[in-house]
């Protein structure tokens, strides 16, 4: 299994993750002709070369819009001038960006104030892959959201500021054709930096967190103040939020590939994004919250209807446990087993619907074997199986319980019929 791990120590912005996912093995042409089938590719030029950052060797991208007077030019020659659209150039940064990054109110009003619609007009608009399609819809939508609950406003009526430039389009559009290409099959991010103080932008000067950084991180963990300066922008913010399956700070993979996204500014950190292409092998390695909570006064006919809510808002499992506590009281040890993305919600189940005044929470390292869904044919009828592969071995099978029990009534035997039928199969092939 492929994993792709964002290492977050230094933030991300969106050209950061142009620059490390470029660094580790996105081809710079490919990225180029993939944005070259976008309708505005007249309207930028990508230059990316290797620099340093105090020392680390990664990918620098910078996406130049080009001004006003010369985007008219092209847009009124578009078929003429269709050889020029997206360039790259090909630099050696031995110096540092003069190039600012934050983006003041008359650079963004050379450009068109584009709303949600516009950007998936010209997304559809383009011979992009239907992947690419989706997920840079994906992530416009989350910054959109943002945007609409940060300025109290409907999405439609959403006029995107800096993600309207060119820069934030070639950013998550660019982002979707690399995520694409690396055909990675989980996406992992660390503990995502913020940074601090304030930023200068289309709103006048706010703080760090911007606020549609904060709305679009919502849920995901963050940590703040390594720097003085914006470290994760919306943009970046929305890649994660839109990409990343599970974050943690544990990396349980063996490392193939690392890859170095360089941003502009000086920090005396490395102002950098990390990428690893990891790899893990047989086992599928999740890892998972424990929730427990100790109930000694609460009436047990509650429990059934709060372990359907806990199943129904994601819980992975849910058990009960006997215990006598202090005072030789007799009580249930309640034991939820949760995701991330689940976790707020199962908490607010247990502390809104249980007798508990708190609870206890610990990350556990699951391992699955590798499995795969197939259906056997026995002279019961049909029944789905779930087979456990080790080093590509078969070594479990287990019948689906429920179709086996209704076999047992439809064919009047009792059910340890159906489980013998099932265990003459051989899936080995042997
Ligand atoms: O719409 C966007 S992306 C946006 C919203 C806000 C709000 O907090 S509201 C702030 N900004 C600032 O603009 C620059 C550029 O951001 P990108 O994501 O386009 O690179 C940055 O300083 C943001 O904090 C943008
Ligand atoms: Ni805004």
């Amino acid at each position: 299994m492929k994993i792709l791990y964002y290492d977050c120590f230094a933030g991300i912005s969106g050209d950061m993750n142009l620059g490390a996912l470029i660094d580790l093995g996105v081809g710079k042409d490919y990225l180029i002709n993939e944005l070259n089938k976008l309708t505005i590719s007249q309207e930028f030029e990508i230059e990316m070369g290797t620099s340093q950052k105090m020392g680390i060797t990664g990918t620098k991208v910078d996406v130049i819009l080009q001004n006003k007077n010369h985007i008219h030019e092209h847009s009124h020659n578009h078929n003429i001038n269709h050889h020029m659209q997206g360039h790259s150039h090909e630099h050696g940064h031995s110096h540092e960006h003069e190039q600012e990054f934050i983006h003041d109110h008359t650079e963004i009003h050379e450009h068109e104030h584009r709303n949600l619609n516009s950007i998936y007009k010209i997304i559809d608009d383009s011979t992009l892959n239907e992947n690419i399609k989706k997920l840079s819809k994906d992530m416009f939508l989350v910054v959109a959201k943002a945007e609409a609950k940060v300025h109290g406003k409907p999405i439609d009526e959403v006029h995107f500021h800096e993600v309207g430039a060119v820069d934030s389009i070639v950013d998550i559009i660019g982002a979707a054709i690399c995520i694409d290409k690396l055909k990675v099959d989980k996406i992992y991010a660390s503990t995502v930096e913020l940074g601090g103080g304030f930023v200068k932008c289309a709103h006048g000067i706010i703080p760090v967190p911007a606020p549609a950084t904060t709305e679009i991180l919502t849920d995901i963990p963050v940590s703040k103040g390594k720097v003085n300066s914006e470290t994760t922008t919306p943009t970046g913010a929305a890649i994660l939020k839109t990409m990343v399956g599970k974050f943690t700070d544990k990396m349980d993979f063996k490392i193939i590939k690392t890859g170095y996204g360089l941003g502009t500014k000086d920090f005396e950190i490395p102002n950098v994004l990390r990428v690893f292409l990891g790899e893990v092998s047989n086992e599928v390695n999740d890892i998972q919250t424990m929730i427990e909570v100790n109930i000694d006064d609460m009436n047990s006919e509650l429990f059934g209807h709060i372990e359907d809510k806990l199943f129904e808002s994601g819980a992975l499992d849910v058990y009960k446990t006997p215990i006598i506590m202090k005072k030789g009281r007799p009580a249930i040890k309640l034991s939820v087993l949760t995701n991330t993305a689940s976790l707020h919600e199962i908490e607010k189940i247990l502390l809104v619907e249980t007798t508990t005044l708190g609870l206890r929470e610990y990350q556990v390292n699951k391992v699955m074997l590798n499995r795969e869904f197939t259906t056997i044919s026995t002279k019961y009828g049909k029944i789905p199986m779930k087979i456990g592969f080790l080093d590509g071995e078969v070594i479990k099978m287990k019948p689906e319980y429920e179709v086996c029990k209704k076999l047992a009534d439809s064919n009047g035997v009792p059910i340890r019929y159906i489980y013998d039928e099932v265990s003459k199969i051989n899936l080995n092939g042997e």
